[in-house]
């Protein structure tokens, strides 16, 4: 099979990033490409390393480049932004297919599209091992971004949707690695596609942060564990959350049996759901299910450091920061 050749891949990259974006003044073929700021711009980067962050031998390349776009989205879904702009780093080993580099490619450029974002420019170099780095730029509502320093006493916590399902999924992958034959599996398609092909919130993400009701958010990339721990640590309050809040898919349990595996523990620890974790103002939350379908109400916040769970037997655990650790 053939290998890449990184002519081949950026004139592939250059082809299919012809943007219309106004704000792009200059897009891939110089030093640096240009982009007009109308107010300010969120701007994050996160790396994906073959290894630590996916499996090829199960990670299909064209999910893969997608997941590898979703993740960065997620980041300004997370402040109730709206992505704007992708710069693309990779470090690929000289022996890389090109025909697996060429699906992966396919699928960032897939859900580009679907968010309207422009690939604008990046880097493409030999290395040992294959690794992905993006930096995506987004823009915040005239309003402001939402912020995770701005939790307060009274307000109450909510999660954008189940969680879980994307540890479960991995757990199910590396079940049929090592056992292909294993035909149990088969109807837990749709925890298999959390973690393959995950979703991120940024539809709902601005419009919760229109509503103005939204005191802090995060997205959920290590866990709740860790995450509300972000959220409670910048704010310097804590949090108490009740088990029996917790959301996950009808799926999961099954799953989680069949594997023998505790499901609060991937509830609150599996991490890569990318569902949005996030505040709304004390006495607000009346009405706002309704308001906003899919989301759920999982806490609340007090004074004091930590995240606490609550279980309906009486027992409470901390939990602060025990999420998904590298
Ligand atoms: N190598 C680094 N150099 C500078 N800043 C970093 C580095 N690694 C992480 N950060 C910053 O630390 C903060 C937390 O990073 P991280 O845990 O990766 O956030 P997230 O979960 O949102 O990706 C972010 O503001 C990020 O920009
Ligand atoms: C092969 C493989 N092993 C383990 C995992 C699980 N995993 C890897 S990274 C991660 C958490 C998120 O990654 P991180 O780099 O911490 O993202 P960030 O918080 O910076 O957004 C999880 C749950 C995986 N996806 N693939
Ligand atoms: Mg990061």
């Amino acid at each position: 099979m053939a290998a890449w050749s990184e002519r081949r891949l950026i004139e592939k990259i250059r082809q299919a990033s012809k943007s219309q974006d106004v704000g792009l003044l200059k897009s891939i073929g110089d030093d640096c490409c240009e982009v007009v700021a109308r107010n300010s711009f969120l701007i994050s980067t996160d790396s994906l390393i073959d290894g630590i962050h996916f499996d090829r031998s199960f990670h299909p390349p064209k999910l893969l480049g997608r997941k590898t776009i979703a993740v960065n989205v997620s980041d300004i879904a997370a402040m109730g932004g709206n992505p704007r702009f992708v710069l693309l780093a990779l470090c690929l080993p000289v022996d890389l297919e090109w025909d697996w580099i060429s699906s992966w490619l396919d699928g960032v450029l897939e859900i580009l599209d679907e968010f309207k974002c422009a690939l604008i420019g990046g880097d493409t170099v030999k290395a040992k091992e294959l690794a992905m780095t993006v930096t995506v730029l987004g823009e915040p509502l005239e309003s402001g971004a939402i912020y995770r320093n701005t939790a307060g006493e009274g307000d109450t916590v909510w999660v954008s949707g189940p969680l879980g399902s994307a540890g479960i999924g991995l757990k199910i992958l590396t079940h049929k690695k090592q056992y292909p034959d294993d035909t149990r599996f088969d109807l837990f398609e749709v925890l298999i596609g959390a973690h393959l092909d995950p979703k991120p919130q940024v539809a709902l993400g601005l419009k919760l942060a229109e509503s103005g009701l939204v005191t802090a958010m995060q997205d959920i990339s290590d866990g709740i564990a860790t995450d509300l721990a972000h959220i409670c640590k910048a704010s310097e309050v804590s949090a108490h959350i009740q088990a029996d809040c917790l959301p996950f898919l009808p799926e999961l349990p099954p799953a989680a049996a069949l594997l023998n595996i505790d499901v609060e523990g991937l509830l609150l620890r599996s991490g890569e759901d990318y569902q949005l974790v996030f505040t709304v103002r004390r006495g607000e939350e009346a009405g706002f299910a309704k308001r906003f379908p899919g989301v759920v109400q999982i806490g609340k916040i007090h004074s004091g450091e930590g995240v606490f769970l609550q279980r309906e037997d009486g027992t409470a655990e901390e939990i602060t920061f025990q999420g998904y650790e590298h």
